[in-house]
Order: C-alpha cells, then sequence, then structure tokens
C-alpha cells in the first residue's frame, strides 16, 4: 500500500513539476488526456453552464405537459468529434438551430474556465458548424515551431498562433504586406525568419536597407540589395522594368495560346509554360520611413521611389514580384502617396506599438479589436505580434527568436540558388571585404 502512495506521489509530483517547468511536456503526457477525459465527461453540463444550450423543442414541451412528465432538459449541441493536437484539442460542434457561431467565441472565456485551459478560440467551420481550439499552455511564452509544417513554394511557415497552429507567409495568397512595431519590438527578428525560411525556396531575394546593417549579413543570398535612397529609387525602377518584360511575355504568350484551340490563356507567371516562367521576386525593404520621409517639399527621389512601390504593389503580383515594407509606422505622416500604398498591401502584421494611432494604421479598416489586441502586447513579449486579414479575421502570433547567425547560415547554405537578374545586375551585392577594409581587419 505504501508503495502505491509512493508511485502516486512521485506520478502527481512530476507532473506538477512539468507542469510549471516545461508545459509542452506536461501537456503530451498528462494534460491532453486529462483534457480529453474533462471534455468527454464534463461536455453537457459546461454547455449547459455556458449558456449554450437552447429549450427543447415545443413539440417535446407540449408533449410533456400533455403527458404530465417533467418538462425536457435544454438541448446541447451536439459534438461531432475531438481531436487532440500538440498543444490543445479541437472540437468540432453542430450548433443546434437559432444558434450562431457568435455565442461561441462570446463565451470563450466561460470554456476556458470551465475546461481547465489556457485559451479557447472558435470559428465557424461551415454553416452550423464551429469548430472550437482549445489551448493546453501558453503556447506563446516559448514558441517551438513544429517539427512538421505544411510549407511549399512560397508558402514558409513564420510564426506560431497563440491557438497552437503554424502561421504562413503565403505570397500567392497574400502577395504584399506591411509590418510595423516600436523600436525593439521585434521586426528584424520576423524578418530574419521570413528571409531564414526563404532561403532554400527558388526564389530571388532584393533588399533595400538604408539602416546598412540589416540585411548585409544575408548578402549571399540577394540578387540585389540598396542601401541608400538613390539607389532604392534605381532598383525599384529596375524592378519595374523587369515587371514590364514579364508582362510582354505573358502577353506574347496569351496571343499564342489564344490561336490555339483549348490552351489555357495565361493570366500571371504561374500560367506560363515551366521554361518561360520568371523566378519569383521577394523585395524586402527595411525602415520605408527612411525613403519615404523627405525633408524637401516636392522631393524628386521620393517620388520616384513612392510611385514605383505603389505600381509595384499594384501590378506586381501577377509578375511574380511580392513586397514586404518593414517600418515603425506606416501613415500619412509618411507624406503624399503612402496610404495608396498601403491600401495595396494587404497583409498587416502590428508588433508592439506606442500609441494607438499605429495600430489604427494598419488595422482600422480591418478590426477595432485587431487595434486594441495590438495595444496590448507587453513589453515582455518582445516578437509577438497581431496579424490581420482583409476579411476582419485576426490573431496573435509570436515568431520563433531566429538570431542572425541562423539567417546568416542559412543565406550561405543555400547561396547557390540566387539567380542572376540581369536588369538588377548593378545592384548584385559585392561580396567579401572592401581591399582597404580587408587591411585594416
Ligand atoms: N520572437 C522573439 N522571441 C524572443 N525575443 C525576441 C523575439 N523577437 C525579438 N526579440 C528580441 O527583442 C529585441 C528587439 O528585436 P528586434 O531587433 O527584432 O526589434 P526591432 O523592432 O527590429 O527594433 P529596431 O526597430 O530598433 O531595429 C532583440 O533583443 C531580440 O532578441
Amino acid at each position: 500500500m505504501s508503495w502505491l502512495l509512493i508511485a502516486v506521489a512521485i506520478v502527481v509530483g512530476s507532473a506538477l513539476l512539468l507542469k510549471w517547468r516545461r508545459p509542452a511536456w506536461y501537456w503530451l503526457t498528462f494534460g491532453i488526456l486529462l483534457c480529453a477525459l474533462r471534455i468527454r465527461f464534463r461536455y453537457a453540463a459546461v454547455m449547459d453552464a455556458c449558456h449554450l444550450t437552447v429549450p427543447a423543442s415545443r413539440l417535446r414541451l407540449a408533449l410533456a405537459r400533455w403527458s404530465k412528465k417533467p418538462a425536457p432538459q435544454q438541448r446541447v449541441p451536439r459534438l461531432l468529434w475531438l481531436r487532440p493536437t500538440r498543444t490543445g484539442v479541437r472540437l468540432r460542434i453542430k450548433m443546434r438551430p437559432g444558434q450562431d457561431a457568435f455565442e461561441f467565441s462570446a463565451a470563450a472565456d466561460r470554456l476556458r474556465h470551465s475546461f481547465g485551459v489556457h485559451q479557447v478560440t472558435s470559428r465557424e467551420a461551415k454553416p452550423g458548424v464551429v469548430e472550437i481550439a482549445l489551448t493546453g499552455y501558453d503556447v506563446l511564452k516559448h514558441v517551438q515551431m513544429p517539427v512538421k509544417t505544411d510549407r511549399g513554394l512560397l508558402k514558409i511557415p513564420v510564426a506560431l498562433v497563440e491557438d497552437g497552429s503554424v502561421h504562413y507567409r503565403d505570397y500567392r495568397e497574400v502577395p504584399h504586406s506591411v509590418t510595423v512595431g516600436a523600436t525593439q519590438s521585434g521586426k528584424s527578428v520576423f524578418q530574419r525568419t521570413v528571409i531564414k525560411e526563404l532561403a532554400p525556396q527558388p526564389v530571388a531575394l532584393v533588399g533595400i536597407d538604408c539602416k546598412k546593417i540589416e540585411l548585409s549579413p544575408f548578402a549571399r543570398r540577394f540578387s540585389a540589395l540598396a542601401d541608400n535612397a538613390d539607389d532604392a529609387a534605381d532598383l525599384l525602377e529596375a524592378l519595374m522594368v523587369r515587371m514590364e518584360g514579364i508582362y510582354d511575355v505573358i502577353r506574347l504568350e496569351q496571343r499564342i495560346s489564344a490561336d490555339t484551340p483549348d490552351a489555357e490563356i495565361a493570366a500571371n507567371i504561374w500560367d506560363l509554360p515551366e521554361a518561360l516562367r520568371p523566378v519569383p521576386i521577394m523585395v524586402t525593404i527595411d525602415e520605408i520611413a527612411e525613403l519615404a520621409m523627405s525633408s524637401k517639399r516636392h522631393d524628386p527621389r521620393r517620388d520616384r521611389i513612392i510611385t514605383a512601390l505603389i505600381r509595384l504593389a499594384q501590378l506586381g503580383r501577377a509578375a511574380g514580384i511580392f513586397l514586404d515594407i518593414y517600418g515603425q509606422r506606416f501613415g500619412s505622416e509618411l507624406g503624399d502617396g503612402i496610404t495608396m500604398l498601403r491600401a495595396q498591401l494587404t497583409g498587416r502584421t502590428v508588433h508592439r506599438v506606442n500609441d494607438e494611432s499605429t495600430a489604427k494604421m494598419a488595422f482600422g479598416d480591418i478590426s477595432p479589436y485587431a487595434v486594441f489586441a495590438a495595444t496590448q502586447i507587453p513589453n515582455t513579449r518582445r516578437g509577438m505580434a497581431v496579424v490581420g486579414y482583409s476579411t476582419g479575421e485576426w490573431t496573435r502570433i509570436r515568431t520563433p527568436h531566429t538570431s542572425m547567425r541562423q539567417a546568416v547560415a542559412a543565406c550561405n547554405r543555400y547561396a547557390d540558388l540566387t539567380p542572376d537578374l540581369p536588369e538588377l545586375a548593378r545592384f548584385r551585392p559585392v561580396l567579401g571585404l572592401a581591399p582597404a577594409v580587408a587591411e585594416a581587419a
């Protein structure tokens, strides 16, 4: 008997220790089982307590009255399935007539408390069916990306979502994006993560970095780099020349296929035959304010830059040219054309901000809740951000802490994948140290 007590004490003790020190391990060893059991046995009671049941049908009530039986119980929404995941449990629930998905989102906090989990989110999976994600522990505390992800060409895993799923940057779904955040909020680490993930892909990387220190370590994997506003203006115009060249190829292909019955008519580079398909180009711009702010009222160089960015954002997708723009703010104080440019950047990521107006710039047209969530990111959670989608949905994410060394290693390893872009040849980074610097070193 005493041995049994000791064994139980050891198991309980190690479970508590794991829960405190290694919540992810605790979840995989004990938490998942306890949570699944709790849901199985307490599902109906919890739904009732959270006001997620509906009264019995009129017919059943009338029958009960007529037969003088007790009134039938509230009807519980049907649990279709329960699926444990690496970080939580997913439930599919068939709603009862008269219920809507909003009731389940509104009850998220009550469900979290009743099921004893860290967090609950819900979404309508299809009409009449709601999917609830229970997260067992705070997955954003120490971000651990799963080994297996659903990556593909131009679809890269860049962060973990608060419900434990993976957040992807999918350039074909969301061609252009803007990432804002106060200083030290985690923008550069986010950018590094994107570059590290893109490095093994058959794509060209192009960068503009007027701070000069953010992108130069990745030079081996970059087809073109500009580190001052003059070069940036020329580089963006060279990209436009390339884009127009690609449009000429698509147009020619369209004319050929128009004369061929049943042939697909190309509308973008993905419809072109593989031999003709140009390599996609990811343009990453660090600190947009360095390019957009000018002391002059009419600065021709700034106008060239903003015009080129707007044109690339409007027309680049079909030519396989994608923009990722980073900055501390991205509002009209950066001058003419910025609001127009922002409208084209449908991917919005906001790290910690110092004022509500910065969050509003990104999410004002998406959701007031997303604005509020962005202003609530604590200083201690660097790399945490809110991502908004044009559908009005939003979610909290956090990037893994990709070090400069890890990103540089990926860029060096895949340096041989760096394509030569003839139109941008002038901006190909010079590798190695300049003779004078090498001598000094
Ligand atoms: N995902 C993360 N997890 C843990 N720490 C992070 C994460 N992202 C960033 N940090 C830490 O936060 C600090 C600031 O990060 P980063 O340099 O990316 O910020 P930033 O927004 O680019 O700042 P600035 O605008 O001043 O360049 C760094 O010390 C970095 O190590």
